[in-house]
């Protein structure tokens, strides 16, 4: 499923019509058709249905959901929420249709009969404004969306909830709150932001029947889930041997943080890596190396508990090197950094505190030849951008894309809805995962995870998504059979890959 901004689904809209051929009229038939089938499974015919229609495209949607419903036999009002002189082009045709067929059409100017209806109303209809918004919602249809917000009724929204875009960027906004979006043809950049996203209530995409090829064409965003990763995830071969799924290093653990370094480990493992090497500190060594038998261990010098360099450590040797879990903020630490930049001969995989010693050395990840990843929280990307936090969670998709490009890194920005940004502009957020996630040790399972994925047979782009979708599922499988959001812990996710593995493939 794609994910597009307005001007993305305006170019997908104006190819269809005008290069494919297809109506506009038809397009919005099809919109309206495709959703009032779907809603049915949120009424029954004793039902009231009030439809809120706006001026726009999205209102026309609404006239046709309207018809269908009042051709079943529903009770069904639609209150126009503008002068009938702003109905025109196809949802003057669409208006009239309903009309013709019998339907009835109140202004939202006539207060009594509004409240009277509200109170009476089981599911109301918001197709008010769609994706054709600009600024924040004004009047009267602010004050409709305050309505429709304290009504008892359920509240289905059309493309998106009024008042919401379908671009990031936005702060100051009103919003109808919907229990459930019906988002037409491609999903909206806001369902995917922290503060946008839960004014959606559930949502799915309706096929409106846009061509198939005007979707890539148009926009290189998609939101990654099952189907993605049963399509692009390599099978592991008949005569394969270990060799043959990475040979990995994974550097990092400080006295303080020794578990971290154990979890991404054993995640790499678990997740499929052939041979790894963890190089730590003896007296991290010591402390984890009974848990994760199956690794090999490398020790490194340490100073004050810290990581610092060993210049004989061979980092080229290996398929994949993943640095930063749990190595600490100390300076002494730097060289060790430096070193896996410069001399890593395969992706690099960056995370934690990696973040604090790869901030001076950005300039040199732009010149590697391998893909280099870096897995940061929107905290640890506003520090890596010099930008506030709500600025990234604001704008998560462009300051990714501009990072990425920038510095030709992969980024895997960690939240509810994971982001991954390639540095030729692709990105998916990822489908999958639960506020269990929201744990200490979660990330750490993330870069093992990563630094196994990037090592089988697929695109480093698809090796980034799958491993967030089987970060994600792991986890969703252990809340759905053994554990609760808050019991989930880190180490139960490295389980449930093993679940993902056997279930989806
Ligand atoms: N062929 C098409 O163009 C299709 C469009 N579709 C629907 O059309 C929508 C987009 O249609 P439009 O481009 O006509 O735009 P919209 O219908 O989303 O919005 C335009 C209307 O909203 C009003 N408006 C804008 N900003 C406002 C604000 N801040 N406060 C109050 N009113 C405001 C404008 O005055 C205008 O009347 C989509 O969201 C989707 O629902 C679907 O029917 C599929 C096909
Ligand atoms: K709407």
């Amino acid at each position: 499923m794609f994910i597009v901004t307005a001007k993305e689904m305006y170019d997908i809209d104006h190819y269809t019509m005008h290069e494919a051929g297809l109506d506009g009229k038809i397009l919005m038939e099809n919109a309206g058709r495709a959703i009032s089938g779907r809603m049915e499974k949120f009424m029954d015919k004793s039902n009231k249905i009030t439809v809120f229609a706006g001026a726009g495209n999205n209102g026309g949607d609404g006239f046709v959901i309207a018809r269908t419903l009042y051709n079943r036999s529903y009770d069904v009002q639609v209150f126009q929420v503008v002068p009938d002189q702003k109905i025109t082009g196809d949802a003057h045709y669409h208006k009239l249709l309903y009309l013709n067929y019998g339907g009835r059409v109140f202004s939202s100017d006539d207060h009594g009969h509004l409240v009277s209806r509200l109170d009476e109303t089981d599911v109301i209809v918001d197709a008010m404004v769609g994706i054709g918004i600009s600024g924040k919602l004004r009047a009267p249809i602010s004050d409709i969306a305050e309505r429709i917000n304290q009504s008892d009724a359920t509240v289905i929204a059309v493309d998106v909830p009024s008042g919401l875009p379908a671009d990031e960027g936005i702060s100051n906004f009103q919003s109808v709150q919907a229990d459930y979006t019906y988002m037409v043809g491609a999903a909206k950049m806001t369902a995917f932001l922290e503060s946008t996203s839960p004014y959606y209530g559930g949502w799915e995409k309706v096929d409106i029947g846009f061509p198939a090829s005007s979707f890539p064409m148009c926009s290189s965003r998609e939101l990654w889930g099952e189907e993605q990763y049963r399509e692009t995830m390599p099978e592991r071969e008949k005569y394969a041997h270990k060799g043959k799924h990475g040979k990995g290093l994974i550097i990092g653990g400080s006295s303080k943080m020794p578990g971290s370094i154990a979890m991404a480990a054993k995640a790499s493992l678990k997740a499929g890596t052939g041979l790894l090497t963890v190089a730590s500190s003896e007296t991290v060594i010591r402390m984890i190396a009974s848990h994760c038998v199956e690794a090999m261990y490398q020790p490194v010098p340490e100073s004050d508990g810290y990581l610092t360099d060993d210049p004989d450590l061979s980092v080229s040797d290996y398929d994949a090197v993943a640095i930063g879990v749990g190595m600490g903020r100390s300076n002494r630490s730097a060289a060790a950094f430096r070193h896996a930049v410069q001399d890593t001969n395969g992706p690099l995989i960056v995370d934690a505190d990696g973040f604090y010693h790869v901030k001076p050395l950005l300039d040199q990840l732009a010149q590697r030849e391998h893909p280099t990843v870096l897995t940061p929280h929107p905290g640890e990307m506003a520090e890596l951008m010099d930008v506030s936090i709500p600025e990234v969670l604001k704008n998560p998709f462009r300051l990714s894309a501009e990072f990425a490009e920038k510095y030709n890194v992969y980024v895997i920005l960690k939240g509810r809805h994971t982001l991954i940004t390639a540095p030729d502009g692709r990105q998916a957020v990822n489908d999958t995962g639960n506020p269990g996630l929201a744990k200490g040790g979660s990330g750490d399972v993330l870069t093992g995870i990563v630094h196994a994925m990037v090592m089988q047979e697929q695109g480093i782009f698809q090796a980034l998504c799958n491993a967030c979708f089987v970060h994600g599922a792991a986890a969703d499988w252990m809340v759905e059979n053994s554990r609760a959001c808050h019991d989930l812990m880190a180490t139960d996710v490295i389980e449930g890959i093993s679940m993902v593995y056997r279930a989806i493939s």
